[in-house]
């Protein structure tokens, strides 16, 4: 359905997007993955049509003939949408509604079904200014959904919002999914990743990994020991040659190691040695989160 060929974007001499190729089908709920400046927003931004290629083509298939023309076709939610403040709930739908030339019967009839599945309806006369940061984030997916989008480009939607209403928002996603929207996502968090039906990681404006999160789990080269101690240093492992890389998880490490078999009983000798109390240790499966940080720190791991 959007079909991303060989596209590169520059600012001065800084590629943002280096020669990307993705193809994103109709129903997916394809995740962009990646560290802040990887370039997930400028090619989101290209998809759109905001900004143009340097090179390369972004192509659409299917879709309601003439929609496309009308900017119809998209509904864009950017990392820093724009609601007026001073404006009603309601007031912000009517003002997005208006750019697409839209009667006001029919954005009222549609903003009342989008609020209402956005647990919103009952805030449509509070302020956009007096709504809480969950809530400016679902008013804001309602105004981006106000032309019936076939494709809802979101970048980065959650980003700063409490757990639950993370969760809430996402509950909205696959509903318009399941009612055929296909979505392209941004997104920082490794939960939401996993929720994503084909991931995109990019890292310096290039496609490291594209699967879905269970091949990517499932591809992950090496093994994780979770090991519980009562120490927290972040070079707790530094100088074993079986450790590839350890990071936090919680009150936990996650120690990413070679030999799975053998390297139980190397790190037990290690802590033993420095006089450390082994609480727990044991093998775990990979999670989004260990796929993710051995893409980015590919010269690490
Ligand atoms: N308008 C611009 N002018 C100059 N440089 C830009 C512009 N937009 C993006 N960049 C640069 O391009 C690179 C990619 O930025 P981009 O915003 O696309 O990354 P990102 O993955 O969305 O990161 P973040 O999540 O931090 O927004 C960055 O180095 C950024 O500084």
């Amino acid at each position: 359905m959007i079909k991303i060929e060989n596209v590169s974007k520059s600012f001065a001499n800084q590629k943002a997007v280096d020669n990307i190729f993705l193809e994103i089908k109709q129903g997916e709920i394809f995740g962009l993955v990646g560290p802040d400046g990887a370039g997930k927003t400028t090619l989101l931004r290209m998809v759109c049509g905001l900004i143009k290629p340097d090179s390369g083509t972004i192509q659409f298939s299917g879709g309601s003939p003439g929609r496309q023309e009308k900017g119809e076709t998209f509904g864009y939610m950017p990392q820093k949408f724009s609601l007026y403040g001073d404006l009603t709930v309601m007031e912000n739908i009517q003002f997005f509604g208006a750019m697409y030339q839209l009667d006001r019967a029919t954005i009222r009839q549609r903003a009342d079904e989008i609020l209402t599945i956005a647990n919103l309806i009952r805030f449509k006369d509070r302020f956009a200014d007096h709504l809480s940061g969950g809530m400016k984030q679902k008013l804001a997916l309602t105004c981006a959904l106000i032309s019936r989008p076939e494709i809802l480009v979101l970048d980065e939607p959650t980003f700063g919002v409490d757990p639950e209403s993370r969760k809430e928002f996402w509950l909205i996603l696959y509903r318009l999914n399941k009612e055929g929207m296909t979505i392209l996502v941004s997104t920082p968090y490794m939960d939401e990743a996993e929720l994503c039906t084909k991931i995109g990681f990019i890292d310096r404006g290039k496609v490291v990994a594209l699967d879905t999160p269970g091949n990517l789990k499932r591809g992950f080269a090496y093994h994780i020991l979770e090991v519980k101690v009562a120490a927290r240093d972040p070079h707790l492992f530094d100088g074993l040659d079986e450790v590839l890389d350890a990071s936090f998880f919680g009150d936990k490490y996650h120690v990413v190691v070679k030999n799975g078999t053998a390297a139980p009983e190397v790190l037990s000798r290690f802590l033993l040695q420095k006089e450390i109390n082994i609480l727990s240790l044991k093998s775990v499966s990979a999670s989004m989160e260990d796929v993710f940080v051995s893409l980015a720190e590919k010269e690490v791991v």
